[in-house]
């Protein structure tokens, strides 16, 4: 049995066919979450649906444009959507909270650990957080891919032991899910497997990101250690069995790698944010992905971009313009610019804070 799973459950396990919250699936999935708290299982929901739940509920007769659109549902939607939840824990005698955040939270090492500290209080009290995003705020570039993304970065920040992406189909299938010739992928490594050679980025009717999204998240989730299964989150039972005996389940597996530490997780989930670039030359590009750990010293740079502080994060480029690592800044860019010439001068990054991607 895990000790620790984010569960995520898309838009369309939540939602019956005429676009109403599916109050009894629901129901369904919370008394699987109950069951597991009972048995001390850690559970962290990420819950679509928000969206959904507001189609039911605004009732607007001219359309407007996507993003005011979103903002609408999302926001009265995702009352509903808690209050739901909220009455089907009390059943349990149980507690959940909300807990809604934007893909700026995750960018600050300082808002991370906010996050972080949250989500932790309110699994000491055994309360259940139910994570969405922000919709009412997150808009555009600042919007999370899918909830999938997020999900992935939840599994990680809290390092639980699995993650469940539980969706309308029972996981990755090596063609069209709906098409006779096609066969469920039991099981997939998380490194080396380029999935854009069967996943369609065909989605169903009320989901946002699709099944190419998921087998991206769930391969870099599983990477750092984390077990991901997809699987169908309107059968029957299927978190506990997934929680007790996976493999009983008919799904897709996505073998865990090795866990990589905390800081550095937080490193890799971030790379979009570093907006500073610092150029090495191919001896330095060497050492970083030698066996042996490695800081990135001055002498190995060759040129910096971007004015940045102590503590930022710099996008490590090498002499093929390939961006080959992020690493958090010892020092500011005024001290490299002073310092540039000294060979022995303190490493610009440390290893402990470098992440390099294979
Ligand atoms: N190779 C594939 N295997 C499984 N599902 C696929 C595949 N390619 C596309 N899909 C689609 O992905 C959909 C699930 O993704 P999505 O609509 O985002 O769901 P959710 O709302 O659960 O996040 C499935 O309903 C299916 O139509
Ligand atoms: N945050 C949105 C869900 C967006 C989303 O990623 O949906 P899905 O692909 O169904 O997981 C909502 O609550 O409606």
């Amino acid at each position: 049995m895990y000790k620790s799973i984010t569960i995520k459950i898309g838009s369309n396990v939540l939602t019956r066919p005429d676009g109403k919250l599916d109050v009894e699936r629901m129901a369904h999935i919370t008394d699987q979450i109950a069951f597991l708290h009972k048995k001390g299982v850690k559970v962290i929901l990420v819950s679509s649906g928000a969206v959904a739940a507001g189609r039911s509920l605004v009732n607007y007769k001219q359309r407007k444009d996507p993003v005011s659109e979103r903002q609408l549902l999302s926001s009265v939607g995702q009352v509903k959507l808690v209050t739901n939840y909220a009455s089907l824990f009390d059943m349990h005698k149980m507690s959940c909270a909300q807990v809604l955040v934007t893909k700026e939270d995750f960018r600050t090492r300082e808002h991370y650990l906010n996050m972080k500290n949250c989500i932790s209080v309110l699994l000491d009290n055994q309360i259940v957080p139910i994570i969405n995003e922000n919709d009412a705020v997150s808009v555009t570039a600042l919007m999370f891919t899918d909830n999938d993304e997020l999900a992935g970065l939840v599994a990680s920040m809290m390092n639980t032991e699995a993650l469940f992406i539980l969706t309308n189909v029972d996981g990755i299938f090596n063609g069209n899910p709906n098409s006779p010739d096609s066969q469920l992928v039991e099981e997939i490594d998380s490194e080396n497997v380029d999935l854009t050679g069967y996943v369609t980025t065909q989605k169903s009717n009320f989901g946002r990101g699709g099944m190419l999204t998921k087998g991206r998240v769930a391969q870099s989730t599983a990477a750092g250690g984390i077990s991901v299964h997809i699987a169908n989150g309107t059968n029957e039972n299927v978190i506990t069995s997934l929680a007790s005996d996976a493999a009983s389940v008919r799904h897709t597996r996505f073998l865990p790698g090795t866990p990589r530490p905390a800081v550095k997780k937080w490193m890799a989930y971030s790379a979009g944010f570093a907006n500073s670039e610092v150029h090495i030359n191919e001896g330095a590009r060497q050492a970083l992905f030698s066996a042996k750990a490695t800081s990135l010293l001055l002498a190995g740079v060759t040129k910096m971009e971007g004015e940045f502080k102590k503590g930022d994060l710099l996008k490590i480029i090498d002499s093929n313009n390939k961006v080959v690592g992020i690493g958090k800044a010892q020092y500011d860019r005024k001290k490299a610019d002073e310092h540039k010439n000294d060979a022995k001068y303190k490493p610009l990054v440390h290893y402990d804070y470098l992440y390099l991607f294979s």
